[in-house]
């Protein structure tokens, strides 16, 4: 059949099982555009292209396929390139279309002229250019696998103008079946030899690649051979958190006794994750322990220290076909990891912060008791995330949607991709007034998507993580880290969502109680002390020097 480029890719995302798309319209690509109109590929309209990035993330963390955004040239490029980090970094699977100046004016400077290659040759997992039209359905086949497969990540694609235009009989390309592998029985026998000789393991899990099955073979896995689980920092849906096996997680505004597990260890399994630049606090935790590592990305992007087996096959690849935990416990009894999850459930236990407007320990309290136990957290980067992360817990695998690489402004637009995705569950934003306003704007998405979700906003009218490093380092001078806020009830009153100004404890939780009743995407905006740096005994100058 003849179609045009821009409408082979539609065809071929929608092939592919992508049900959505986060755009901002351009001029560059309004083939594609049209190709959407007839399709069943949803178009969310987003109203910045970094929010369009984010909710790609989002896509690509909660759900089956990886998550994709359109945009268009310089600006749209430039405005989407956080996402295309932070997937980098966080090992998402997401595809960025970037429309693209025409051929013929290539290498001139034209307006809005860019090099695809140059800006995210070094953050994408690879950068194509469709200057074929016939290529266009191979070229997106492609651009999806590479996404996919071995260690995910963003893949961006660049669709000229003038190519999307022409006419091609290529056919729809063939659907090709994820690669996949199965542990040898020879590395299943040495990670069985290692753990059951092991009397202090530690499993430190992470990614994205887990579903429900696979995380609760896993808990029951560790629960059965005695092995304490580690979260990996933002990655903490992959256990549910009601498993005697499940100890904390890493990362900053850890526990320390987590770091202490790491450093006591005699075996480290990672499983999905490796032992990165955060996980070993600044390349310094537990480098020389014995360790293996689970994970499908053959260069181990980012591990750092000793590796003494590393087994190439995905969580799910491993955790069906481990033995029965108890086969591997030798002789180690249930201390270690009974005592390590006696810790994480102090460490989670709310309390009180004390300081003046809303004390977020109580607070976060009520917020964990009121949430449905499939609820969906977001967050963007910053100490207001810490209350969410030590007191909100994870009951399954595609739960959460975080920053691993600290960018600010991904809680919003995650948590609106999160609710047109998954209706009918809570879907919560964790925000600092900082990290809210960075892309609050994309709450006007929800209105037009039907997305309900809920953000929390902690006001204390400072970026709180910079003013802890000015503590530490230039006490008692802070400096370029206040803010002016509005009134954020107000705002999203404004848009006909529902929206609370809270001032004081008492009045947090019938306030959360009437925004989840609400129906309506909802702001609560809560007014903080700027002195109350984090959650409990997380003190000032432990989160500045790390
Ligand atoms: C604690 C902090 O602000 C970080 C590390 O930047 C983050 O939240 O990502």
């Amino acid at each position: 059949m003849t179609m045009s480029a821009g409408h082979l890719i539609v065809k071929t995302l929608e092939a592919h099982g992508i049900s959505r798309v986060y755009a901002v319209p351009g001029e560059s690509y309004l083939d594609v555009l049209d190709g959407l109109h007839d399709s069943s590929i949803h178009t969310v309209v987003t109203r910045h292209e970094g929010g369009a990035g984010f909710m790609a993330l989002a896509e690509g963390r909660l759900g089956q396929t990886p998550g994709i955004a359109m945009v268009t040239r310089g600006p749209g490029a430039a405005n989407a390139m956080i996402a295309i980090h932070t997937a980098w970094q966080d090992a998402t699977a997401m595809v960025l279309f970037v429309g693209l100046i025409p051929l013929a004016d290539r290498g001139r400077d034209s307006f809005q002229e860019f090099s695809l290659g140059g800006w995210f040759s070094t953050t994408a997992k690879g950068v194509f250019v469709l200057d074929d039209e016939h290529q266009a359905g191979d070229l997106v086949a492609r651009a999806l696998r590479l996404a996919s497969t071995g260690r995910p990540g963003p893949v961006v694609v660049g669709l000229p103008e003038d190519v999307l235009v022409r006419l091609t009989e290529s056919p729809l390309p063939a659907l090709l079946p994820l690669p996949t592998s199965a542990p040898s029985a020879a590395s299943l026998d040495a990670l069985a030899t290692a753990l059951a000789s092991a009397q202090r393991p530690v499993i430190i899990a992470g990614g994205d690649d887990w579903e429900t099955h696979t995380s609760v073979a896993l808990a029951d896995f560790a629960a059965a051979a005695h092995v304490p689980v580690l979260a990996d920092w933002r990655a903490y849906d992959v256990i549910n958190h009601e498993s005697p096996a499940y100890a904390g997680w890493l990362g900053y505004g850890r526990a320390e006794r987590t770091v202490q597990a790491l450093n006591d260890a005699d075996l480290l399994i990672f499983i999905g994750c490796t032992r990165s630049d955060v996980l070993s606090e600044g390349y310094k935790a537990a480098l020389n322990t014995p360790t293996i590592v689970v994970s499908t990305d053959a260069e181990l992007i980012g591990h750092a220290g000793r590796i003494d087996a590393h087994l190439s096959v995905s969580p799910a690849e491993l955790v069906t076909a481990l033995p029965q935990g108890g086969t591997v416990r030798g002789t180690r009894g249930p201390a270690w990891m009974d005592t390590q999850r006696a810790q994480q459930l102090a460490f989670s236990r709310p309390g009180p912060d004390g300081g003046t407007g809303v004390d977020l320990g109580i607070a976060f309290e009520a917020l964990e008791a009121a949430l449905d136990p499939d609820r969906i957290l977001t967050y963007g980067a910053g100490n207001a995330t810490l209350w969410g992360h030590r007191y909100l817990s994870h009951h399954g695998p595609k739960s959460l949607v975080g920053p691993r690489n600290g960018a600010m402004g991904l809680a919003v637009p995650a948590a609106v991709a999160a609710s047109i995705m998954y209706p009918g569950r809570h879907v919560v934003a964790i925000c600092g007034d900082g990290d809210f306003f960075m892309n609050a704007q994309e709450l006007a998405v929800s209105f037009a998507h039907g997305g309900t979700p809920l953000v929390i906003v902690a006001d204390n009218g400072i970026f709180g993580t910079i003013v802890a490093h000015q503590q530490n380092h230039y006490p008692q001078r802070p400096s370029g880290t206040a803010m002016e806020n509005p009134n954020f009830a107000q705002w999203i009153q404004s848009f006909g969502g529902h929206g609370e100004f809270v001032e004081t404890t008492a009045d947090f939780a019938p306030a959360l109680e009437r925004a989840l009743a609400s129906g309506k995407p909802a702001v609560l905006h809560l007014k903080t002390d700027p002195s109350t740096m984090g959650p409990g005994t997380v003190a000032h100058h432990e989160l500045a020097t790390r």
